[in-house]
């Protein structure tokens, strides 16, 4: 009802601030009998941190998880499992300038109308920092698809602003601070001038992030409303800064015909993918893709037209530390909420259909 939990049998509730003491969150319906501990979760909280490269945040937080309950003898319960980070690198006076004033693109002003009180530290649970417990609740929801089905998730920056960046390779991902699938030295400099200069600009930039699950079973969604790819935009829209979802061929289909969009079925196979591993709201086995626009950081330090919160005008610059583009560090996240969703659904498959069977071949 209030907007921070998603999930409902494998559930995750968020809480905290960008600049109170702790954030973290509580996942409520993880199977029990998984090992689990802080070990799982760190990777993956390392791969999204702030700090680690000069085309992001410098803000320096070691985002460290703690896991509180849940979790016995290195193993689940199937009691709920809170996992706590504490921020460390906190300074709000990087906001007295904007605080009774509203940055364009920001959640500012729609907060402000909607709960009438606001927290003048930091985004508050607004910041893109909140996407920490996500990924470390992600963690949790991937280390047991893997180990049930052997799923593995993997995404990549596509495009940073208008530089497209096609795929090469998954071995590239991890090798440049883009998560940028190619090894193109030139096309890597041509990314890393960009930032530079957006930097000295005080400007932001969007980014396109593709996402593919791999390994995921067929069957996984419900009919009408609850169609796993309707779950996946859901999910995706919920991270930060996100304007566009597309699943498979997305709005490339619009100029698609039938005989080159429905990807034929023989005995090796699927012949392509366009489906993005939905068919009818419901997995095929393929691999699920799905792709998302990241619209530009809103926190930008050139200065535009704004009013306060007493109606005057205003002119609003934001200082501070912030992502010249917040799509930089949006992978793992993506990476995240899809293995949030797919879980969900794996759980709800196997309580209403975990005994069909049928005799045809399970095709990829
Ligand atoms: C700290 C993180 O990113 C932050 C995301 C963010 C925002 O407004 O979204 C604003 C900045 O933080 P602060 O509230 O301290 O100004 C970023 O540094 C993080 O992702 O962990």
């Amino acid at each position: 009802m209030s907007g921070n939990t998603f999930g409902k049998l494998f559930s995750v509730t968020t809480f905290g601030e960008s600049h109170g003491p702790a954030i973290g969150c509580v996942i409520d319906g993880c199977p029990p009998g998984m090992t689990l501990s802080e070990a799982d979760i760190q990777p993956e909280l390392d791969r999204r941190k702030p700090g680690t490269s000069r085309h992001v945040t410098q803000r320096q937080e070691a985002d460290r998880v703690e896991i509180l309950s849940g979790v016995y003898q290195g193993v689940t319960t199937g009691s709920p499992i809170a996992l706590l980070i504490r921020n460390e690198d906190q300074r709000s006076k990087d906001y007295g300038n904007i605080a009774d004033s509203f940055r364009p693109g920001h959640a500012d002003y729609t907060y402000w109308h909607k709960y009438g009180v606001r927290d003048p530290r930091g985004g508050g649970r607004s910041s893109a920092r909140l996407t920490a417990p996500v990924v470390g609740a992600g963690a949790v929801a991937r280390k047991w698809l893997r180990e049930k089905y052997g799923t593995e998730l993997m995404g990549y920056m596509s495009a940073l602003g208008d530089i497209a960046v096609p795929f090469e390779g998954w071995e590239h991902v991890h090798a440049n601070p883009f998560f940028a699938a190619t090894g193109d030295a030139a096309l890597l400099q041509r990314m890393e001038e960009t930032m530079d200069q957006l930097r000295r600009d005080g400007d932001s930039i969007g980014a396109r992030i593709d996402v593919v699950a791999r390994g995921v079973p067929v069957g996984l969604g419900q009919p009408i409303y609850d169609k796993l790819d309707a779950d996946i935009a859901y999910a995706m829209m919920g991270i930060n800064a996100v304007k566009g979802v597309e699943i498979g061929a997305g709005f490339a289909s619009v100029a698609q015909r039938g005989s080159e969009h429905g990807d034929e079925l023989t005995l090796e196979g699927f012949v392509g993918n366009h489906a993005g591993g939905v068919l009818g709201g419901i997995s095929t086995g393929q691999d699920i893709t799905v792709s998302l626009a990241i619209k530009p950081t809103s926190s930008i330090r050139v200065p535009r037209r704004s009013i306060d919160k007493a109606g005057n005008p205003a002119t609003v610059e934001t200082f501070g530390r912030h992502d010249p583009c917040v799509g930089i560090r949006a992978t793992p996240i993506a990476e995240a909420m899809l293995a949030l969703v797919l879980i969900d659904h794996a759980l709800m498959n196997r309580a209403q259909c975990g005994d069909v069977q049928v005799a045809t071949p399970k095709l990829k």
